[in-house]
């Protein structure tokens, strides 16, 4: 049984969380390396928030050079099991407009090589990702989004791309056939990992651009991401803070057994060194 805690990441414009109290800020280690940042924990409305900006203070790693393993490591040690992930996305359609919410509830990989599991060595682990956000989550998320005055989109294929470069007009006209919703460069290893440490995973997306598909819009550079995220970063804070009260301390949803049935390795061999680098994630499976 976890600590019933509340994780979230900060993305693009996000690097902080207003109205926490008790604030402290954790230092964690882990097996798989150091965390982009230290930990922000903190109260809100009675409920105890961990906050991780993902890109570090100051946004000073790439979405190809994090360590998106230490990061959810990290979440887990500190009783995290719900994950709200904030993004700034780009938008792949046209009624998706620049300052819109979105709750993507798939992903497509367009990534190259990122380390996107935990069990990389002595144990193999296959992990259901059908439906790689947790429903449950995602109708808090839904229902507290609603109470904003941004436009909300529930559902849609973000698709992750490597980056850190935008997308040539040519993919991103591709990628609008293929019929993706939203294009950003760091949730989906993040929902893989979220579902191999049993945690929630939910992202928060919000449209900044329409990248460089769009006829009449400006081609998406940093500049007008940042300025749409700074004058909104409030917004995702206020979808945070209408909805921790919903989300329930005991979890009932299937990612909070996601390994049950998912470790395939045969129990006697697996090494000792191994079965420590997992406790976290496989103690309770390894007895
Ligand atoms: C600042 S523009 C591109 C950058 O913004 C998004 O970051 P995040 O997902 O952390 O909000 C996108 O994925 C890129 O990393
Ligand atoms: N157009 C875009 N492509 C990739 N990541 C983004 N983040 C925000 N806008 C983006």
């Amino acid at each position: 049984m976890g600590e019933g805690r509340i994780g979230v990441i900060g993305g693009s414009g996000l690097y902080g969380m207003e109205g926490l109290e008790n604030i402290r800020e954790v230092e964690v280690d882990t097996p798989f390396g150091a965390p982009s940042d230290a930990y922000i924990m903190g109260t809100l409305q009675d409920r105890e928030l961990v906050f991780l900006p993902r890109h570090g203070r100051g946004h000073r790693i790439a979405p190809s050079a994090l360590n998106y393993r230490a990061n959810i490591h990290g979440f887990k040690q500190l009783g995290a099991e719900w994950i709200l992930s904030v993004s700034a996305v780009g938008s792949m359609r046209e009624d998706i407009h620049p300052g819109d919410l979105v709750l993507p509830d798939q992903f497509f990989d367009r990534t190259r090589g990122r380390v996107s599991s935990f069990f990389d060595q002595d144990v193999v682990v296959h992990v259901t990702f059908a439906d790689p956000t947790c429903a449950a989550l995602g109708q808090i998320v839904y229902e507290a989004a609603s109470k904003t005055e941004a436009a909300v989109h529930a559902g849609g294929t973000y698709i992750c791309i490597e980056g850190p470069q935008f997308s040539t007009r040519a993919e991103s006209r591709i990628y609008r056939q293929w019929g993706v919703d939203v294009i950003g460069m760091t949730n989906l290893p993040e929902a893989r990992l979220a579902r191999e440490a049993e945690l929630c995973y939910v992202t928060i997306a919000m449209a900044t651009d329409y990248d460089c598909w769009h006829e009449s819009a400006d081609d998406v550079d940093v500049e007008a991401i940042l300025t749409l995220l700074h004058r909104n970063a409030k917004l995702a804070q206020d979808v945070i803070r209408h909805a921790v009260p919903h989300i329930p301390r005991e979890r009932s949803c299937p990612c909070s057994t996601a390994l049950q049935y998912a470790i395939i390795t045969a129990p006697e061999m697996i090494p000792a060194t191994a079965r420590e680098r997992f406790e976290l994630l496989l103690g309770p499976y390894l007895t």
